[in-house]
């Protein structure tokens, strides 16, 4: 057992104070990571150039940064982003995109972990990547469980000293220490491109509600998500009609709901 915080509280505080979260993503997800963090009651910026990207940190809550599709005046934005986060004590979320597939992904990513993210998410293939295992993927998409990933997760975790988030199937949150499993979603998750790199912004709405226990704080985004996800399931056709019923479901959700049908086993 462990403290993490049941995710209700958090999400009704996301509801009264709409946090503003800075979010630098790939050109997939920027529409969609928008929408859903406008329906899940955040308030989305996605604001990147090197020139301002710094001062805007200060203003914003959390920042998210995704190396999807990257590129050097990109990265300039994240790394002036992550500099105005840090002197202004405001978290930041990472999501490795794929950072294994090439030498300019590798060297990026290298860098980008000196800065000290306060969450990394990935999918299970990125996490095992990361603590210097060897992935089966070959893209953005994973090829391995996320059971598989559970060791790579904690030990990125401790040697980073940050919460580490493997999803997939089911999702596993560890910051070395406490950890969780969580189950629910739907298969029609991994069918909609960039709902990963949304799920990364909508961490960063939470941390940026609870910057004190990012543990608790990304064990919500992700219980938002596989209640939202499973609802959402209930009534698709595809991956398109699960598409619009995902924002529905997850602008719908009470609290009360996500307390009482997420599956969050403290470990
Ligand atoms: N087969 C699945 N069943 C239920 N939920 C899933 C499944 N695959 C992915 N998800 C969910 O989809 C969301 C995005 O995760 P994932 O697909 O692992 O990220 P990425 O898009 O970065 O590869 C998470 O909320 C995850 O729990
Ligand atoms: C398809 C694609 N190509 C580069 S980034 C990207 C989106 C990946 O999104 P996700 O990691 O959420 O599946
Ligand atoms: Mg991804």
């Amino acid at each position: 057992m462990n403290e993490i915080q049941f995710p209700g509280n958090l999400l009704r505080e996301m509801r009264e104070t709409a946090p503003l979260v800075q979010c630098i993503t790939n050109y997939v997800a920027m529409n969609i990571a928008a929408n859903v963090l406008l329906a899940a009651g955040a308030s989305p910026a996605m604001v990147h150039a090197e020139e301002e990207a710094g001062e805007f940190a200060g203003i914003a809550g959390g920042l998210t940064v995704n190396i999807g599709t990257a590129s050097p005046q990109w990265i300039a934005g994240m790394k002036a982003a992550i500099g105005g986060a840090t002197a202004a004590h405001r978290p930041w979320v990472f999501d490795p995109v794929a950072h294994f597939a090439t030498a300019y992904r590798r060297k990026v990513t290298a860098e980008l972990l000196t800065l000290a993210p306060t969450v990394i998410r990935g999918n299970a293939s990125e996490i095992i990547a990361l603590a210097g295992g060897t992935s089966s993927a070959k893209g953005v998409d994973s090829r391995d469980p996320v059971e598989l990933a559970e060791k790579a997760a904690n030990e990125l975790a401790r040697r980073q000293a940050c919460v580490v988030a493997v999803t997939g199937t089911t999702d596993f949150v560890t910051d070395g220490r406490h950890a969780a499993r969580l189950s629910g979603g739907s298969a029609l998750m991994p069918k909609v491109t960039a709902l990963g790199c949304s799920l990364t912004c909508l961490v960063g709405a939470y941390v940026a509600i609870r910057p004190s226990d990012p543990l608790s704080a990304t064990v919500a985004a992700l219980a938002h998500f596989a209640v939202a996800g499973e609802r959402a399931a209930a009534g698709s056709d595809g991956p398109g009609s699960f598409g619009w019923r995902f924002l529905d479901a997850l602008a719908a959700l009470t609290p009360e709901v996500l307390d009482s049908e997420a599956r969050i086993e403290r470990l």
